[in-house]
């Protein structure tokens, strides 16, 4: 495989480059990577996905020839990610490696070429800045509005989620576990001639403290860091617990101020956290946590949040980690094993790549991976199902956390029009 990646002047936004049918998209306040075409495509699944695929990239980027002249997170080797919530999910995890990658960060802009036969791209077309126009760029797209997709609940109706909460309420008190998380479904109709574009845009303009991501037709804007690792740093950034946003700037506040006072929250909350810190901590020499949770504010709602910086010490790459990590206590629950076997009883559902690791991995096995939150999975046939969980413990409310999916559907719900 021959990679090569060049610095660019870039000043475009990327999405309007993006594939419509098939977007590749990584970004947060307008930086990261898009990605075009397909070289090739690592497909895993069943409890041995992630590790599968880490071994299946370790031995592609070890083989490949990378020609990076820019050396920034996302330039050189990299493959787009998305991972199946469960081991015996039916949708397949896969890595993707793009033809193209368009990137931008801390101001620079770079684009990469990737083929599979070694020597196949052409010096010429690369070997300097004047050699940028002989890459055919694709032309950015002009604005659509987004496509108008109407939801209505998938085979979990409001009624039995909330049934559901109860149950695991029940289980919680019985002394069966600690905290599970629930979600449900929201189902819809793309047409054939509405792309992704509009609607991917629209998640970066509305959440831009987001990693916006589109991957195998997994698309949202996730607030949740899983794992990053640049160059031997390791961060991760733990949600749990969450209240909605008030009306004015005082009610706002007193929301903020209410939910760092919740015990229900906090209980929930702690329990994620110390679900991370006990995965990385093993691989990691030194790994901190931001002392106090505080209050992360989006557009939508305010969620408890803790951020863990740490440095790498067994020479781990981000597809170990996120193996390590997934699935945290932020989206399965406390115990870890008793809470899958919950979620599988009384969700009712395959949450395929819906609370799953997506993002990106290079060459070098760093990386950066959100949890696959406020996110739809778009299949071929047009069908997109959306996602939204509660993390239950024992003093949840049904009808509240019916309530808080109601929010945290509204960012991709609203993407797609609805
Ligand atoms: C499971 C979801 O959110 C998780 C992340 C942040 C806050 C959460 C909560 O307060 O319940 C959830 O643990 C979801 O958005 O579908």
């Amino acid at each position: 495989m021959s990679v090569r990646t060049i610095a660019v002047d870039e000043t475009e936004p990327l999405i309007p480059r993006a594939d419509p049918r098939n977007p590749l998209v990584w970004l947060r306040r307008g930086e990261g990577i898009v990605g075009l075409g397909e070289v090739l495509r690592i497909e895993s699944s069943g409890a041995e996905r992630i590790d599968d695929a880490a071994a299946a990239w370790r031995a592609l980027a070890e083989e490949a020839d990378v020609d990076d002249r820019v050396g920034l997170p996302g330039t050189g080797l990299v493959a787009f990610g998305a991972f199946a919530f469960a081991d015996d999910s039916a949708a397949p995890s896969a890595l993707i490696v793009p033809e193209l990658v368009l990137g931008r960060r801390d101001g620079r802009a770079w684009v990469t070429r990737i083929s599979l036969a070694t020597g196949d791209i052409d010096e010429a077309d690369v070997s300097g800045d004047e050699a940028s126009a002989t890459l055919v760029l694709p032309e950015p797209a002009p604005r659509r509005r987004v496509p108008r997709v109407a939801f209505s609940p998938g085979s979990v109706t409001p009624t039995r989620y909330e049934r559901s909460v109860a149950e695991a309420v029940r289980r919680i008190d019985a002394g069966d576990l600690q905290k599970v998380v629930l979600a449900r479904q929201l189902v819809g109709e793309l047409h054939e001639d509405d792309g992704l574009r509009a609607t991917i845009n629209r998640l970066g303009e509305d959440y831009p403290d987001t990693w916006v991501f589109a991957v195998d037709g997994l698309i949202g804007a996730s607030p949740e860091t899983l794992v990053r690792v640049d160059h031997g740093q390791v961060s991760s950034r733990v949600l749990a617990g969450t209240i909605a946003r008030g009306a004015g700037e005082a009610s706002d506040r007193e929301r903020a101020t209410t939910l760092l006072a919740s015990a229900k929250d906090l209980d929930e909350h702690a329990l994620a956290v110390a679900s991370a810190v006990n995965r990385l901590e093993p691989h990691t020499a030194r790994l901190d946590a931001s002392p106090e949770p505080f209050t992360l504010q989006l557009p939508n709602l305010w969620h408890l949040a803790t951020d863990l910086k740490g440095t790498l010490g067994d020479g781990s790459s981000s597809l170990d980690l996120v193996r390590a990590m997934h699935p945290t206590a932020a989206v399965a629950g406390t115990p870890r094993k008793i809470a899958l076997r919950v979620i599988d009883e009384l969700e009712g559902f395959d949450r395929g790549r819906y609370a799953g690791p997506v993002g990106w991995v290079d060459g070098d096995g760093d990386g950066e991976w959100a949890i696959a939150l406020r996110c739809a999975q778009v299949d071929p046939d047009g069908t997109v199902t959306a996602y939204a969980g509660c993390g239950i413990v024992h003093d949840s409310v049904p009808a509240d956390e019916l309530a808080e999916t109601v929010m945290k559907f509204r960012p991709i719900v609203e993407a797609f029009g609805g």
